[in-house]
């Protein structure tokens, strides 16, 4: 079972962590398949540096629903000591991204950090998104909206 599968799982202090904690592009590739459902909201990214990045992108139904889930997000990062760069990039599009800056790249942390913000936060989406992105009705606040 991977690391972040397990519900007992938490970040370990990136403070302590070094290079061999980096995982390769086929590694991350790995873990980003074990996620807890729907593991296909994250995509991997990297950045003309050559940064390795955990993706996910949505459209929340209105600004204070954008503004809400940042701010959740960003209350289990403070609890797991894990913090994700979280970009309102329109005025309800969200994009949550997520590395561990210690090593400029990916590592368990960011797996985990995934995994809860999967398991923990549910979104009132913009009905149009969901309807195009059906693998996210699972983590939607109105599931009846998908229909
Ligand atoms: C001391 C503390 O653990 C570190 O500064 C943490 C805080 N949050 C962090 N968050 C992320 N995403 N990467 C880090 O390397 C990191 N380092």
């Amino acid at each position: 079972m991977s690391l972040h599968a397990s519900s007992s799982s938490k970040c370990v202090p990136c403070s302590g962590l070094d290079e061999s904690a980096k995982l390769s592009a086929e590694e991350a590739q790995v873990e980003l398949s074990s996620l807890p459902h729907p593991s296909s909201l994250w995509s991997l990214k990297e950045s003309q540096e050559g940064i390795l990045s955990l993706s996910r992108k949505f459209t929340a139904r209105n600004f204070k629903v954008a503004l809400d889930a940042i701010n959740e997000i960003g209350a289990i990062a403070e609890k797991e000591n894990h913090h994700p760069d979280l970009h309102l990039t329109n005025y309800r599009d969200v994009e949550v991204v997520i590395y561990t800056h210690k090593v400029n790249g990916l590592t368990q942390n960011d797996f985990v950090l995934a995994a809860k913000i999967n398991r923990k936060v549910t979104i009132d989406y913009s009905p149009k998104w969901l309807r195009e992105n059906p693998d996210a009705v699972s983590t939607s606040r109105k599931k009846e909206e998908s229909e």
